[in-house]
């Protein structure tokens, strides 16, 4: 398996506070990993180490293990193709969701003022498309968002992140707040947005959803990693039960 993400010794500090320590771990291509653990754990803050959010004060966090993000400012690290979806949807509800697509599209990438007013290209029509089949809105384009439902507007903004066509996809809690059946929707869309080219990393609460999605499950305690591995072996060690599992 070809590695996308590289977290090498890293350290987060708040203060004289560890928030993440010393911490090791890869994500490979093709695959979604899951990061679980208590409240304080550091699973944020491990997100805004990766995004350029948080500065690392140790170890390195490298993107093909050629690009070193942690020497990137943010805008740098979306550019290198790492996408984050906050807990929150942060759509423009007051537009439709062609119009969020659009947009997405034109602050994805590097464009010149002549660009952003030009009409999209066939590839990017393309890519509307698809991302619309995708996240199962195809019948919505002229809907306006502001009407969508909670688990559609998450959609919707994981749809805007693809259209940064990122290669690595961070999801803060995606099913927070949703009803079983938009979680179990979700998960087929995790399904679906898998791809060889792609690494998806998901902080998650819910561990149905999680043993459902996740090919790779690391748990983070006091920002430290505590175990790694299959969900069906974590889920049983006796040190995830304890901190975590079995509160
Ligand atoms: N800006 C900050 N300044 C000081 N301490 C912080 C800051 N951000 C986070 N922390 C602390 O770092 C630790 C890790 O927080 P973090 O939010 O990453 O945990 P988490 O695993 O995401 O928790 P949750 O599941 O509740 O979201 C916590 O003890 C938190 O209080």
């Amino acid at each position: 398996m070809t590695e996308a993400l590289q977290v090498d010794g890293v350290t987060v500090t708040f203060g004289t506070f560890r928030a993440i320590n010393n911490l090791t771990f890869h994500v490979d291509y093709g695959t979604v990993c899951a990061i679980i653990g208590p409240n304080g754990a550091g699973k944020t803050t491990l997100l805004d180490a990766i995004t350029g959010k948080s500065s690392v004060s140790n170890g390195c966090i490298t993107l093909d293990r050629r690009i070193e993000l942690t020497k990137l400012q943010e805008p740098e690290i979306v550019l290198a193709g790492v996408g984050r979806k906050f807990q929150k949807p942060s759509i423009f509800e007051a537009l439709t969701l062609m119009q969020n697509l659009m947009l997405a599209l034109n602050v994805s990438k590097r464009r010149t003022i002549m660009e952003l007013f030009s009409l999209p290209t066939a590839q990017q029509v393309a890519l509307i498309e698809q991302t619309f089949e995708t996240i199962g809105m195809a019948d919505q384009h002229d809907q306006i968002a502001g009407t969508l439902s909670h688990g559609q507007k998450q959609w919707l903004e994981i749809g805007m992140l693809l259209m940064q066509e990122p290669r690595v996809l961070l999801l803060d809690e995606p099913v927070a707040g949703m009803s079983d059946s938009e979680t179990e929707r979700t998960a087929d869309l995790i399904a679906k947005l898998k791809s060889p080219d792609r690494a998806i990393v998901v902080i998650e609460h819910d561990m149905e959803f999680v043993e459902k999605v996740a090919d790779r499950v690391i748990v983070l305690d006091g920002g430290q990693l505590l175990v790694e591995g299959r969900m069906d072996a974590v889920k049983s060690d006796p040190r995830v039960v304890e901190v975590y599992l079995g509160r």
